[in-house]
Order: C-alpha cells, then structure tokens, then sequence
C-alpha cells in the first residue's frame, strides 16, 4: 500500500527480506507465491519472460503469481511487499515511519485489491484483471476492511476503479459452484450475511465515494452505485445486471435507489429484464455523473479529482452526511430484505442451473 506521507525506501525493503528470513513460521505456499511475485516486480518490473511449460508446475505458478500483477508500479509491488511481511510478523515493527489504520490492520491477503492512498485520495482497485476484476469471497472481506481503514485515515475521499479492461464482472461465479453438496444451505447463508456486512460498509461509508468505471461493469458493482456519490465512466464502459438470467435477485440496496434515481419503469428495465446500458445511457438515466472519452478518461478524471481532494476535507464530509443521513435508516432495511430474498434465490433451481451454464460454459451473458 503506498501512502500519502510515505513510501517503502530501499532501507525499508531491504529490512523487510531480512525480517522474512527470521520468521519462525512457514506462512504457507500461497503467501510466498505472493512475496516471491511482489520482489520480482519491485526489483524487475512487470512479468515479461516466457511461460514455462505446464508441467513445470512450480516455476508455472510463480510465473503465473508474477505475471498476475499486470503493471503495478515497481514502488506499489515494493510497499505491498513491505505490508506483507510486516503482517506476517505482527510482534516486529517495520522501520516505515507513518502507518494509517489499513496498513497496521492489513492481513496477508490477495493483490487481487489494492489500496493506495496519495494526493487525499484513497483509491481501491480491484485487481482481477485475467477475471475480469470478478469479485471471490477474500475480496468482499478485504474491501470491506479497505473501506473501514478508509473511513477514518486521512484522505478527502476514497474511489473504487478497476485494473485491466473491466471495472469489474461482479460477484465470481465460482464462490457457489466450488461447494460440497451438503453445505450449500450454509454457504448461502453465509453468503448472505457477507453480502449484508459488505454492502452496509457503504450505506455507513463518512466521505464522498467516487467510482471510476473504466471498463463494463456487472453485477453488484453496478447495482452499488446507487450508493456512491459520484460516478464518472469511460465511454467503453457498460452497465449491465443480469439478475433473472442468473436466477437471482437485485442487491446493493438497487430495488430501492435504482427507482428513486432513474424513476421505476427505467429501474425495471435494468433490474427485472437485465438491459444492458452504454455510458451514454448510464448518464442519461442519472445512474452516471459524466462520461469521458476512453482516450483522456484517466488524465481528466484524476486530475479533477485530485483538485476536489484539496477542498476542506471536514465540509466533504459534513456535506455528504446531509445529503445522505435521512435515507440511511431506510437503506440498511432495504439491505436487509434483499440479502433475505437472495439466500432463497441461491438455493432456487434457477440459479443453480444458471451457475452450472456459466460453469459449463454453455452461457455467456
Ligand atoms: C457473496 C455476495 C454475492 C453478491 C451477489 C452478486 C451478484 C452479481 O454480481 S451477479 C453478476 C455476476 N457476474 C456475471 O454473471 C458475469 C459472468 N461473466 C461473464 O459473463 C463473462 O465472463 C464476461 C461477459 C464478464 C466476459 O466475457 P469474455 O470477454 O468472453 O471473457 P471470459 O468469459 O473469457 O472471462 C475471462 C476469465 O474470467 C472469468 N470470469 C469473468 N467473470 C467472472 C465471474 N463473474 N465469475 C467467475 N469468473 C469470471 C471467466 O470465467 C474467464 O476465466 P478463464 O476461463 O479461467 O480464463
């Protein structure tokens, strides 16, 4: 994670492969394909030898944890390097000097989310790229412990955007597929009580939340939107929610803000039929702030945020608590009801035909 008052220097990663090396336990096999993946990028940069073959199984999967980091800057691989090993050994202190909530709380999770925090702006990105940004189990539970370190370390305001083509596919369709049999009333309901959690970490989120959609977007990361405070697109993005074709139902409180920002009928079209929206039309039925061209999308965005992270960050806030306060009652109800109706759907025949079609690759939406 880099900072906004601080970076790894040299001396910090350096100190940071020491530590690794006096670590009295084995943090397993996927936390080393995370380490080894983040030394090479912040020694080498982005992954660009040749594939070993398939059977070369341990050089394929470091190749493929390496190369998984697409273009994170050398500095970001170096810092996530840092945070890595600092929380594998939470008794030693790292020599970094100015650590924000998130990173003390970090736990040694995927880079499948990364968190930066520079200029006032705390950027949360998803980084699936290979899998469109769909979003696993892991990931719900790291965004929402982003979004709490969020809430309270210093920046003006927090944008969610995504790395590679997509903002982000929605939910992995994977996380209902891999179950044994017999637990699959419990997976639903667990689901059902992270999918509450996660989406209530928004409702209550304090500062102005802006999406940068570079991408198309599906799922929940589209129905979310109802409860950010900005959202500006690249006019490659899409929007699409294709709930009755999974045999699900709307979440992210959409039944509720969807109607309200783009009127009922409009509302249906998207949630009930699943229409897919252009940018254009995002922004024409008020779900979208503004679209910007796929050519200047990230120069204009960011250098407009950048100015607006200089306002007075208490009257960001104080002003986003008045727009906001008097629905959040009737959001978290809404929230509630939905995650409800969910958990029945995920056990209905319809979804688990339509996660066995997606599976099957008989289907794609
Ligand atoms: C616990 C909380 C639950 C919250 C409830 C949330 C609900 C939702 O979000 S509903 C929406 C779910 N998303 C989808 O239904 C999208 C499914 N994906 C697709 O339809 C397509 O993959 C695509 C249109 C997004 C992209 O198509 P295409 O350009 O042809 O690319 P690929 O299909 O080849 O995708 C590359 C790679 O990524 C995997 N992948 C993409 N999206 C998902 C996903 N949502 N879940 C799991 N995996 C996904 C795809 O399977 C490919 O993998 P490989 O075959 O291994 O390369």
């Amino acid at each position: 994670m880099s900072r906004t008052a601080m970076r790894a220097s040299e001396k910090d990663f350096e100190n940071a492969r020491n530590q690794l090396k006096l670590l009295m336990k084995d943090p397993g096999n996927e936390v080393k394909l995370k380490l080894y993946a983040l030394y090479k990028q912040a020694t080498e940069g982005p992954c660009n030898t040749p594939k070993p073959s398939m059977l070369d199984f341990i050089n394929k999967a470091k190749w493929d944890a390496w190369n998984a980091l697409g273009s994170l800057p050398k500095e970001t691989a170096r810092q996530n390097y840092v945070d890595l090993v600092s929380s594998l050994s939470p008794s030693s202190e790292s020599s970094s000097q100015v650590k924000p909530a998130a990173a003390n709380e970090k736990q040694p999770g995927s880079e499948n989310i990364i968190v930066t925090s520079q200029d006032g702006i705390t950027k949360i990105m998803f980084n699936r790229p290979t899998k469109k940004n769909a979003i696993t189990t892991s990931m719900y539970k790291e965004i929402i412990h982003a979004l709490k370190a969020a809430s309270t370390d210093n920046s003006a305001i927090t944008v969610f955007t995504g790395n590679g083509d997509y903002y982000s596919s929605g939910n992995d369709l994977t996380n209902f597929t891999d179950v044994p049999p017999n637990s699959i009333e419990e997976t639903a309901k667990n689901a059902s009580i992270l999918l509450r959690e996660f989406v209530d970490a928004f409702i209550d989120f304090p500062k102005p939340l802006v999406a940068v959609i570079n991408g198309p977007a599906v799922g929940i990361v589209v129905t979310l939107l109802g409860l950010f405070d900005v959202v500006y697109a690249s006019d490659k993005a899409t929007f699409h929610t294709p709930f009755s074709e999974l045999g699900q139902s709307p979440e992210g409180c959409a039944s509720y803000t969807f109607p309200k920002i783009m009127g009922p009928a409009k509302a249906a079209e998207m949630l009930i039929f699943g229409k897919k929206l252009t940018a254009g039309e995002a922004c024409a039925r008020g779900l979208v702030t503004e679209v910007f061209p796929e050519s200047t999308f990230q120069k204009e965005v960011w250098t407009r945020l950048k100015a607006y992270a200089k306002l007075p960050t208490n009257s960001l806030r104080i002003s986003k608590e008045l727009i906001r306060s008097n629905e959040k009652e009737k959001l978290h109800a809404v929230n509630a009801e939905e995650c409800t109706v969910l958990q029945g759907r995920w056990l209905s025949e319809e979804c688990m035909n339509a996660l066995m079609n997606f599976v099957s690759r008989k289907s794609k939406l």
